[in-house]
């Protein structure tokens, strides 16, 4: 019983927490409450829950996570958290319905854009998987289950966290590491390639999926054999082996080049690319990050160099509710660090490396029991990312010697129209980014950029900015055309 929610049905089980479907009184709507399960509370559980529970609430209005509405105790001394209530879950569904691959694009490029932003916050989900994408009543993708407790269970096994083996990496299943970003970056592709595929990367249609035989081959020398869907580009299938690659350092460094190619396959596919939701440099605090200098193998430096993509893509931040929080200093992931050196290297050390952050109690929570542990994943088990909410503005910055995109010219055709232009003069690392009626935009190095008429509602208009070491150059003026 819980004053002010009517208990309507229950809604499932997991691990460690019942979750049910009750109407709320005031106001009125029906939500998710998701109940630690009987005899795993504890007064320092408690406590620990409702610390987190606090820098969860800091933190959870990140618009393609789980909104989490409240949590408390309840009478009989359970910690409890109310949820938005989502109908459906990937989880339920994928296996069963073929999902078109511009829907699995456009869900893949909101989660990874949770991820992103949750790493420059140091923090790693952990239990990607399509279970923890469910859909609002809206018909929106949200990623569930977000935990820090990853943090607080770091001694105490994988198998307290209950480990989902077919969607996590060889070096977790492994024992190896407890989490980098290039291990989630191997369950978000794993995660993608199961909705198109309908079935795990290391399942085999017709043979042994039981937990072992997956696992040997997600540690063995098995590779991931390609989702078998014609309508799957060779870029994405491309982009999904690079994400699954069995050595990290061969995966992409980062979520954001991810959802670069993501964006990239939408472009190809002639869609309209997915907007990215991710934190502006100005939502990482520079002084916390000059005042942790050693953070440079955490995710506080992955913050930083994130941030400086960020700018990149000009983007810039409306509302800055995030606070800077304390992260500690991390073990590296060796096994991501072999043979390499210098800048840019250093970069994807650091990538590598983060692994945590560590949230309050979370250093003497690491001894605790698998209770306890159980407790935090409850606290945390929605919900939690970074404040802000990006908008994309075509923010212009000086170019310097940065060439400058002259006349886009524009040709229209039945059913769509291609923008060219003349290449002013790209040196080897530069690229394009193209932006459509001014949104996040889209790199590439290619001189022509095709939108289908499908994609587009009337006239489409489109700039094109050369970006050199990261910086932007000026953008070209706008092409409009279509409709
Ligand atoms: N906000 C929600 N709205 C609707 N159903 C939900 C919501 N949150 C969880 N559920 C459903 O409740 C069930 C249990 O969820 P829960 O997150 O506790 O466990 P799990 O993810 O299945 O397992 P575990 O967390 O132990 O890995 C699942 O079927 C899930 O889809």
């Amino acid at each position: 019983m819980l004053p002010g929610y009517n208990h309507v049905r229950p809604l499932g089980s997991g691990g460690f927490a019942d979750v049910f479907l009750y109407e709320q009184s005031m106001p009125r709507r029906r939500v998710a409450v998701k109940v630690l399960l009987p005899g795993v509370a504890d007064n320092d559980a408690r406590a620990m829950f409702l610390s987190e529970t606090n820098l969860m609430a800091q933190l959870a209005d990140h618009p393609d996570v789980l909104t989490v509405y409240e949590a408390a105790i309840a009478a009989d001394g359970r910690p409890y958290l109310v949820m938005e209530y989502c109908p459906e879950s990937y989880g339920r569904t994928f296996r069963t319905e073929r999902l078109p691959v511009a829907e699995v694009l456009q869900i893949a490029v909101a989660i990874g854009g949770v991820l992103e932003t949750a790493h420059r916050d140091g923090v790693l989900h952990r239990d990607v998987k399509p279970a923890n994408i469910l859909k609002t009543s809206y018909g929106r993708p949200v990623l569930a289950d977000f935990g820090i407790a990853a943090t607080l269970a770091r001694s105490e096994g994988q198998e307290a966290l209950g480990l989902s083996i077919p969607w996590s990496s060889p070096e977790v299943v492994r024992g190896t590491t407890q989490g980098t970003v290039r291990s989630e970056i191997w369950a978000f592709g794993a995660t993608a390639y199961g909705l198109l595929a309908g079935r795990s990367p290391f399942e085999k249609p017709d043979g042994d999926n039981s937990r072992d035989a997956v696992q040997s081959r997600i540690i063995g020398r098995a590779r991931v054999a390609p989702t078998g869907r014609g309508d799957v580009p060779a870029s994405l299938e491309q982009l999904l082996s690079a994400c699954l690659s069995k050595d990290p350092a061969l995966r992409p460094a980062s979520m954001l080049e991810v959802l670069r190619s993501l964006q990239a396959v939408e472009a190809e596919l002639g869609m309209r690319p997915s907007p990215l939701v991710i934190p502006t440099a100005s939502v990482i605090d520079s002084r916390h990050l000059a005042s942790a200098p050693h953070d440079d193998s955490t995710g506080a430096s992955q913050g930083a160099g994130a941030a400086d993509t960020a700018t990149h893509d000009g983007s810039t931040a409306t509302s800055t509710t995030r606070r800077p929080r304390t992260r500690s200093r991390l073990p590296a992931d060796r096994s991501t660090r072999t043979g390499r050196g210098g800048t840019a290297d250093d970069a994807v050390s650091r990538a590598d490396a983060t692994e945590l952050r560590t949230a309050p109690g979370a250093r003497s929570a690491r001894r605790r029991s698998t209770a306890r542990t159980r407790i935090a994943l409850v606290a945390c088990g929605v919900a939690v990312v970074a404040g802000v909410i990006v908008t994309v503005s075509l923010a212009t910055r000086g170019g310097g010697s940065i060439p400058t995109v002259g006349t886009i010219s524009a040709n229209t055709t039945a059913d769509s129209v291609q923008f060219s232009w003349r290449d002013p003069g790209l040196g080897s690392g530069d690229t394009y980014l193209v932006r459509v009626d001014g949104g996040q935009g889209t790199t590439q190095r290619s001189t022509t950029y095709t939108l289908r008429h499908a994609a587009t509602q009337g006239q489409a208009c489109v700039t094109v900015t050369v970006v050199r070491d990261g910086t932007d150059g000026a953008p070209s003026s706008s092409t409009c055309a279509g409709g």
